[in-house]
């Protein structure tokens, strides 16, 4: 069994403008290596069980791993899996829940043992739609819809008016200079924290010089997502994390968005690669709450796997497909909060996409608003500096096991375009909601 999931589904995004979308696509055909199989699947299913809709077997088939033999057994009558003839049709077009024919095995059904079981597999992608599946598999909760459709509809007219002015980030990667394959544009919330910005925070090494003051929309909507997001990290930590507590080191205190990267994907080649949020202006165990609008497309996570100083270096590849990935689908108007555990355990992406459905405002394009907490104990003034007297970076351990989890502070300098900065190396200290030892003070 090679690959079991088709990137194929049924054409079902809501279209909550009101406005007619397009019905026939301008897309190229996507090069799926993992089409044919399950096609062939899918159809062996649909002969045996006619009656079964197309979108009911691949639920089935994914939650048995692709074993056609599997979904056979299941719709043959075995007591584990519910009957998908009685299922309720679902409302809006996403998949529905995978946990209704999950096989639980000896885990109290809907207990975190159970939900956390590993779906994915080496080099295999499985792709989730509800928010029942995203919460119970990813470290993200979404809210679908999240505004009301009008304002949703204002808010990515507004941004698409801002987004041909935005810029491709250039960042060093090893001893390259590159350019992220999208643009983008970072929002605050005052014009003095504007002046704060360019002057005091280094990103990738260098000052932004573009940095906007966000826009009475998008103050409104940020006053609905602030309260959004608390509900889900309070949801998320009653029912996820052991004994019902929040994770070490995040902050007990209420999340209120303070700042905004601006992302802007035209066409379906324009992506972001795997990559964990900068935690250096956040602290530990951040909350994000990202606002996808326009076209959908798929975030794709990974967990971070560890491996021992002694292993022999596996290649990079090797290690990124231990668990296989996730593939998060995100429709227009969808809030997506990327939870505590994320930035720290795992990898996020945008994946490229060589078919996309045009949406009706925003054509080929995919605004997407990641609101964030700038907490004040992290502002660079307190921060540790290096040599090249520039405040650091904090990053956390993540694939060596002896040290995984823990933080440390390192030079920025090495990230800036033709520098090479310093040695600069300090474990860092946080207090159990995060706050680093200056807090105190
Ligand atoms: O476009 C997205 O949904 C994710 C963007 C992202 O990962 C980022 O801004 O760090
Ligand atoms: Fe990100």
């Amino acid at each position: 069994m090679e690959a079991f999931i088709s990137r194929k589904r049924p054409k079902t995004s809501p279209n909550t403008s009101g406005i007619q979308e397009n019905p026939s696509p301008q897309s190229k055909p996507l090069p799926n290596e993992d089409e044919g199989s399950t096609d062939l699947k899918l159809a062996t299913l649909s002969s045996l069980f006619p009656t079964v809709d197309q979108a009911t077997l691949l639920d089935l088939l994914v939650s048995a791993d692709g074993s056609v033999e599997a979904v056979f057994d299941s719709l043959s009558g075995k007591p584990e899996v519910g009957s998908p003839r009685k299922r309720p049709a679902a409302s809006v077009g996403y998949q529905t829940s995978l946990s209704a024919f999950r096989r639980v095995g000896n885990a109290e059904p809907g207990s975190p043992a159970a939900k956390r079981r590993v779906l994915t597999k080496k080099g295999q992608t499985l792709h989730l739609y509800t928010p029942e599946d995203i919460a119970a598999h990813t470290p993200c909760s979404i809210i679908h819809n999240f505004l009301p459709a009008q304002e949703a509809d204002n808010l990515l007219r507004e941004l698409l008016e801002e987004a041909p002015t935005f810029e491709r980030q250039t960042f060093k990667l090893f001893d390259n200079v590159v350019q992220s394959p999208h643009s983008a544009c970072f929002y605050v919330d005052s014009l003095e924290e504007r002046e704060r910005q360019k002057t005091e925070y280094l990103y990738n090494g260098s000052y932004l010089e573009d940095i906007r003051q966000i826009t009475p929309q998008m103050r409104t909507v940020s006053n609905k997502v602030q309260p959004a997001v608390n509900e889900e990290i309070t949801k998320r930590i009653r029912t996820n994390y052991p004994d019902g507590k929040k994770l070490k080191y995040q902050s007990p205190y209420e999340w209120v968005p303070n700042a905004a990267f601006v992302n802007c994907y035209q066409g379906g080649s324009e992506s972001v690669g795997y990559h964990c949020d900068q935690l250096t202006y956040l602290g530990p165990r951040a909350i994000i709450g990202s606002l996808s609008l326009g076209v959908a497309r798929e975030f794709r996570v990974r967990k971070i796997v560890a491996r021992d100083d002694e292993e022999p270096a596996a290649s990079k590849d090797q290690r990124a497909d231990a668990e296989g990935q996730i593939s998060i689908h995100l429709p227009h108007n969808s809030l997506l909060v990327m939870h505590a555990e994320m930035q720290e355990e795992w990898k996020h992406s945008i994946h490229p996409s060589s078919v996309i459905d045009p949406h009706p405002i925003a054509g080929n394009k995919r605004i997407n608003v990641t609101y964030r907490y700038y907490r004040e104990s992290f502002h660079p003034m307190y921060t540790p500096r290096c040599k090249c007297e520039v405040a650091t970076v904090l990053r956390c351990v993540q694939r060596k096991k002896e040290n995984k989890g823990r933080y440390m502070w390192m030079c920025h300098a090495g990230l800036t375009p033709g520098k090479d900065g310093c040695t600069f190396f300090q474990w860092a200290e946080f207090d159990d909601d995060g706050e680093p030892p200056w807090a105190k003070i």
